[in-house]
């Protein structure tokens, strides 16, 4: 299992009245394969997970994936890091479903001709294949996030940091998409606001005003904010 280390990291965001504090001093070992971000809207759960890719740089503090430090090695941090946005529009980028697949596997098979039958082979797994011709603007909300979480996932990371990703699905999708991120054998952190998903991780944070407030096992973190709420 991977390992995410935050040691005594802050984030400050410039805005138009300077910068602003967004995490405070925050010190975390994640090692348990399923752990969930929880908390109220601009808590800073996104901020954090955000961390851990280098899409938000720590102010100050270090970030460190596997032993590798995020600041200094962050081409080799993305490599193993993952990344699933809510809006799945934010990484279908490519015209058709396949071609998108096919990009996300640009670096891992070279030649084009095999690219695309490997893009072929991840939208089979994924039950996609009958949609690889087909504009990415026409499948519905659920099968754009779940093709945006096959891209990512065909690139082999060890950490899944998904971000809200069933946010904006019914609950037919958000059953499928949350099969699929359970299913996986990868370290997963979840950002949600379904507590029902957060009580199926082995660990749970609960972050409020840019702080971990709770931290530990999700039945008693998600009690915690329930009282809180
Ligand atoms: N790029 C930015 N510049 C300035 N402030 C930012 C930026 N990104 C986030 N913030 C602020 O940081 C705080 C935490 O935001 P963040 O998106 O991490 O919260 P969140 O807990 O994920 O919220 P939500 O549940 O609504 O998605 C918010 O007050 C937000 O306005």
């Amino acid at each position: 299992m991977s390992r995410v280390e935050l040691h005594d990291v802050t984030v400050r965001l410039p805005t138009v009245d300077g910068d602003v504090p967004v995490l405070e001093a925050t010190t975390l070992d994640l090692t348990e394969q399923r752990i969930a971000l929880i908390g109220p809207n601009g808590s800073g759960k996104s901020t954090l997970a955000r961390l851990v890719n280098g899409l938000v740089a720590a102010t100050t503090g270090r970030v460190v994936v596997d032993g590798l430090d995020v600041a200094r090695d962050g081409a080799a941090v993305r490599r193993r890091v993952g990344f699933c946005f809510t809006d799945p529009a934010a990484q279908l980028v490519m015209p058709t479903v396949i071609e998108d697949v096919a990009l996300s596997l640009r670096r891992h098979v070279r030649d084009k001709a095999e690219r695309r039958r490997a893009a072929l082979d991840v939208l089979e797994s994924h039950g996609l294949a009958a949609l690889a011709d087909r504009s990415v603007h026409s499948l519905s909300g659920g099968q754009r996030q779940l093709l945006a979480l096959a891209g990512v996932l065909a690139t082999g990371p060890s950490v899944l940091v998904a971000d809200e990703p069933t946010t904006l699905l019914d609950l037919r999708n958000t059953r499928t998409v949350a099969d699929l991120l359970f299913s996986l054998t990868q370290q997963l952190l979840l950002v949600t606001h379904d507590l029902e998903l957060a009580l199926r991780c082995e660990r749970a944070l609960l972050v409020d005003g840019g702080r971990v407030v709770a931290d530990g096992s999700p039945d008693d973190v998600v009690a915690h904010y329930r009282e809180r709420a």
